[in-house]
């Protein structure tokens, strides 16, 4: 961190004097197009080679940072340990008993460069010192900038690059880490996201913040600006948050198992946004700050009039603070109840309410932040402030408030994004999808190996169960809800539970070949008919969702593969899980979703090609095992039968193939490299589906169909 954050130092006022985009050097240093293009300042390329350089040079430095904390920790520790001896020899001179006997062993700590022991994790672990068990650590890496620019002629000179120009300030940076103790549950992201809320509340109150996962960087620097804009502005003053939509890199260009969930991106969350507003999906969405506390939204601007709100008359002698619609919620002495006992953090959120207003304009002048309320310069950062903000992390903090239940993350659920989303809309408040023009806002990575896609599906889909037996099912929701949005939410606990009437129309057709008999006992024009209708609503969603969202048709093809696939394994294995914490009351792990490692340097996408087995997988094989016999019973019996009914193999034949061909991604998966397991994998299942067809026509030779018909144990009528 200290590393990067020197970096920064040259690397944003780099990135301001050139326009630079992508912001995240790792990407931009890689991109393949020329790096000139539209770059017209004559020192543009003497900048790039010397920040490259340094660049790389930086790389280097934390590429050896394992190495040289151990090497300090080794020197430092050796240094300790003569020290205690030289302590003991004199003791033992001086005749001192118990020291002598006391055996002295040093305990092996990670030091700082600074010469101090490092508080967390250590190399060699020791009490206080593992994983999950060690002190708040808190660190301000870079100090707050000052509230006017500052153009940096210093900052640049030693390596040649003229920042004149250029404001050289870097925001605040801090790098958090909360106190972690056996015995208390810590609550995983949603723990860690609320004890970032408490601290930066504490130190600087932001009054919106932007969550970010660990895999994800900001791809369009001025996408933070676009959501601003909804926020701050005259009538936003109800939104809750901005979703930005999730997008990928380091994806196969087939995109075999749609990890680019490009229609539940580009089809749904939008649609959602004409009704209350997008899901909250975990990553790349900018919170209003008091929106996060729990608290209703305010009335909407439109009919906030002052005879409809009396809370909203401005005194004429309050000019700086208008009246709030949030007085008697704010009073000071219930919040320590519900937020934890800290003045600093109770005092910070009535601030966090009035800077998160929108902008006074001429329009508004009830609900809104006075102008230039923003650019007060904020005081220094106290050291009283890094302890509080130190007390606010500790693990303890939230015992007996409302964190987690109704301020903040919302804990218990392995997809505590959607319900903390829920919660917001259901309190009434709004939220806005924004897809930012030519560049993706954020962009993340994403497991593009089969076995870990599944995983992640099943905990998504673990999730939504736990939802549907939980209070946060949309059934159960306030009016503040919108119908529709309720819908969606409601649908959003329950597609897992969809896998249950997939699987049953996946093994009927098989079913209809090894019995003989189609589906309907005859084509009769009411089957035809309901077919037909079924047929031509799925087409027209098809339609709406390539069209109207602009997803490729590939990629819509392969949304519905992974449909699925996932829907007869991820998701039923998720209502069996969600059965058996409801019932038996077992817990579901959190296991952190794989990211594929990009710079293998033989094969970009090596991970896509390995095979982890998973139990998960057994209920697709089953289906397309059971599949491809069906087909070649259905064949073998058509054959030697004395009076061959085509028609009735092609109508199975057709289902059955449709079956197949929406699994084929997942058997391609499970053959890992090309060329190398298909061959044996084909033969196999060959061999199988010819044996068992064989069987099959050898114990139940086929009498021609009318015989067939009534032997079959199956009636579709
Ligand atoms: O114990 C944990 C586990 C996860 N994380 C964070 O959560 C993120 C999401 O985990 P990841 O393994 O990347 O899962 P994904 O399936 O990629 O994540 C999606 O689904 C999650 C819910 O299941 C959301 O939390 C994420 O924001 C959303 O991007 C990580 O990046 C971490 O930042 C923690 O902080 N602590
Ligand atoms: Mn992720």
């Amino acid at each position: 961190m200290a590393e990067a954050a020197a970096f920064a130092a040259l690397w944003v006022p780099f990135c301001r004097k050139h326009d630079i985009e992508p912001r995240n050097p790792e990407s931009y240093f890689g991109l393949r197009r020329d790096p000139t293009k539209n770059k017209r300042r004559q020192d543009f390329v003497r900048d790039r080679r010397r920040v490259k350089r340094e660049y790389d040079e930086f790389k280097v430095r934390v590429n050896g940072l394992p190495d040289a904390i151990r090497r300090r920790s080794d020197a430092f520790n050796a240094r300790e340990e003569m020290k205690q001896m030289r302590r003991m020899k004199e003791a033992a001179a001086a005749g001192d008993q118990d020291v002598m006997i006391e055996v002295v062993k040093v305990k092996k700590a990670t030091w700082m460069a600074d010469g101090t022991h490092w508080p967390g994790t250590w190399a060699v672990t020791a009490l206080e010192h593992g994983k999950g068990d060690h002190a708040s650590i808190l660190q301000v890496m870079l100090k707050p900038a000052m509230a006017e620019a500052m153009y940096g002629r210093e900052s640049g000179e030693q390596l040649g690059i003229d920042f004149t120009e250029v404001d050289v300030r870097l925001p605040m940076l801090v790098y958090v880490s909360r106190e972690k103790r056996p015995g208390y549950d810590h609550n995983k992201k949603a723990g860690a996201m609320n004890a970032l809320v408490r601290a930066s509340a504490v130190m600087s109150n932001g009054p919106f913040i932007l969550n970010l996962d660990c895999d994800h960087y900001i791809y369009n620097a001025v996408a933070i600006r676009e959501a601003m804009c909804f926020l701050i502005d005259h009538g936003g003053e109800d939104i809750c948050f901005i979703q930005f939509p999730q997008r990928f890199e380091g994806i196969d260009p087939n995109d075999r198992y749609a990890n680019n969930n490009t229609v539940f991106f580009d089809g749904n969350m939008r649609a959602l946004d004409g009704l209350q507003g997008p899901m909250y999906v975990g990553t790349g969405c900018i919170f209003r700050r008091f929106a996060l506390y729990g608290f209703d939204p305010p009335p909407a601007a439109s009919n906030s009039t002052p005879s409809h709100h009396p809370h909203f008359v401005v005194a004429e002698t309050d000019s700086f603070r208008p009246q709030s619609f949030y007085d008697d919620e704010l009073n000071p002495s219930f919040l320590p109840k519900r937020f934890g006992n800290s003045s600093a953090l109770v005092e910070s959120i009535p601030i966090a309410e009035l800077q998160g207003r929108p902008l006074a304009d001429y329009q508004s002048s009830l609900y809104c932040r006075p102008p230039g309320l923003l650019r007060i310069p904020r005081p220094p950062l106290s050291t009283s402030s890094i302890s509080e903000a130190v007390a606010v992390i500790s693990c303890w903090f939230e015992d007996k408030t409302e964190w987690g239940d109704r301020v903040g993350w919302i804990y218990g659920s392995v997809t505590e994004d959607v319900v903390t989303g829920y919660r917001m809309h259901n309190r009434g408040w709004r939220s806005v999808y924004c897809i930012t023009a030519g560049r993706d806002a954020f962009r993340g990575s994403a497991p593009i190996n089969l076995t870990d896609r599944l995983h992640q599906v099943l905990r998504w889909a673990t999730g939504s169960v736990e939802i549907f037996f939980s209070r946060n099912n949309a059934l159960l929701a306030s009016n503040r809800l919108y119908f529709l949005q309720r819908v969606a939410y409601l649908n959003v606990g329950l597609y897992p539970f969809t896998s249950v009437f997939l699987l049953v129309y996946c093994f009927l057709p098989a079913l209809s070949l090894f019995s003989g008999h189609f589906i309907v006992e005859t084509l009769s024009v009411s089957f035809l008919v309901y077919l037909l209708v079924i047929s031509i609503t799925l087409t027209l969603l098809a339609i709406l969702e390539v069209r109207w969202s602009g997803v490729g048709l590939e990629e819509w093809w392969r949304n519905e593969q992974f449909w699925l696939i996932s829907g007869t394994s991820a998701h039923l294995a998720a209502v069996m899980q969600g059965m058996l914490k409801v019932v038996a009351g077992i817990e579901i792990s959190f296991t952190l979703t794989a990211k594929s490692a990009v710079d293998e340097e033989d094969d970009a996408f090596a991970d896509l090609y390995m095979v982890k087995w998973t139990s998960l997988m057994i209920p697709p094989i089953t289906i397309m095992m059971v599949n491809i016999i069906a087909i070649a019973v259905g064949f073998a019996r058509t054959i030697y039968s004395s009076r061959p009914d085509w028609s009735k193999l092609l109508g199975g034949g057709f289902f059955s193939f449709w079956v197949l061909i929406h699994l084929y991604p997942f058997a391609k998966g499970l053959m890992g490299r090309r060329g190398k397991t298909p061959t044996i994998v084909f033969v196999w299942s060959g061999l199988i589906a010819i044996t068992i067809s064989l069987l099959w026509v050898a114990i139940s030779p086929p009498q021609g169909s009318e015989a067939a018909a009534s032997m079959g144990g199956f009636q579709f009528t």
